[in-house]
């Protein structure tokens, strides 16, 4: 898979307007800067951008779109004011249905392989809210740049639920081991200010125009760099965790089946979404 992607990285000559490249789906746009050749693909699913299967369908297919069309970058967005993503769905996994839980989740792995995975270089514009699923894809990238007064966590625990090896590995990528293992017991959300001071976020910005632009910048560090090398160097540095869910996607899909169908899972979740629920109400 990556060879193939590898094939597209050839220099591309850039123009000076900015172009909807895809409104294919009306989930996700993928909107490219012809003067930078920055591909910005925007989660597009009220209320929350939760990650439900059409979305995550998009998403997956954006990253391709993107891989395919030699941008030189990709940055990841909401078009949500106050909440980057809120995480998988929970309407998924809460009395699901049976091929539909299967496609879900096989569209959840997608999706990390094609973004973890990606030969080019990746940036989270993270403009709101980012528990679990939401701090998925933002750690999934290269470069965080947050706006203040958020929270970014896996806050699997607190659900009675537990990421998968993969939400972990992506997490440890990021976090030194030991606060990551503490954070991911405590199912911790941290604070925009909180992630910077350990490095989960590497920047901060005041609005999400700024958090593009520094994602922009990051990418931009790439510009003098030989993309083959760059994007080879990159492969092998995540290739561990990439083959390891290659190799497991079956077992990973059967464990997360027979995980989300115990009824005190089931419990679990219904307490939560009625939690979120009373919460509106309130
Ligand atoms: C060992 C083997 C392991 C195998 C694997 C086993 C298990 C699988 C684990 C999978 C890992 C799970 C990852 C996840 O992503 S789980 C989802 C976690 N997400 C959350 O906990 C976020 C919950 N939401 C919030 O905290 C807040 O909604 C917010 C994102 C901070 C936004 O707050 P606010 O702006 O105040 O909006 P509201 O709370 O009022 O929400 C608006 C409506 O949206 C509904 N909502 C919110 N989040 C979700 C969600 N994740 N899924 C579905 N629906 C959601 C909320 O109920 C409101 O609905 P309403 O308008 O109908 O009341």
């Amino acid at each position: 898979m990556m060879r193939s992607k590898l094939m597209n990285l050839v220099p591309r000559a850039v123009a000076t307007t900015s172009r909807q490249m895809s409104t294919a789906t009306k989930l996700t746009t993928v909107q490219v800067d012809d003067k930078t050749g920055i591909a910005t693909l925007t989660m597009n699913r009220p209320p929350v951008n939760g990650l439900n299967l059409e979305l995550l369908r998009d998403i997956h297919q954006s990253i391709e779109e993107i891989e395919g069309n030699k941008s030189r970058g990709l940055i990841l967005t909401s078009s949500n004011p106050t909440i980057f993503s809120a995480g998988l769905d929970i309407f998924e996994m809460y009395k699901p249905d049976k091929e539909r839980i299967r496609a879900f989740w096989t569209a959840l792995q997608d999706v990390w392989l094609a973004l973890y995975g990606s030969s080019v270089p990746t940036a989270a514009a993270i403009n709101g809210h980012s528990p679990a699923g939401g701090c998925l894809l933002a750690t999934s990238c290269e470069y965080r740049v947050m706006l203040p007064k958020y929270t970014i966590g896996l806050n699997e625990t607190k659900l009675g639920i537990v990421a998968p090896k993969w939400f972990m590995s992506t997490f440890e990528s990021v976090l030194p081991r030991r606060l990551a293992e503490r954070a991911l017991n405590q199912g911790r959300m941290f604070t925009t200010e909180e992630a910077l001071a350990v490095g989960l976020v590497d920047e901060v910005a005041n609005s999400k125009e700024e958090a593009i632009a520094k994602c922009a910048q990051f990418i931009g560090t790439f510009a003098k760099v030989n993309p083959l090398a760059r994007a080879l160097t990159k492969q092998q540095l995540r290739a561990e965790e990439l083959k390891q869910l290659e190799d497991e996607r079956v077992q990973d899909l059967e464990k997360f089946i027979f995980f989300v169908n115990q009824p005190a899972v089931q419990k679990g979740l219904g307490i939560y979404l009625e939690s979120l629920k009373k919460k509106a109400t309130k």
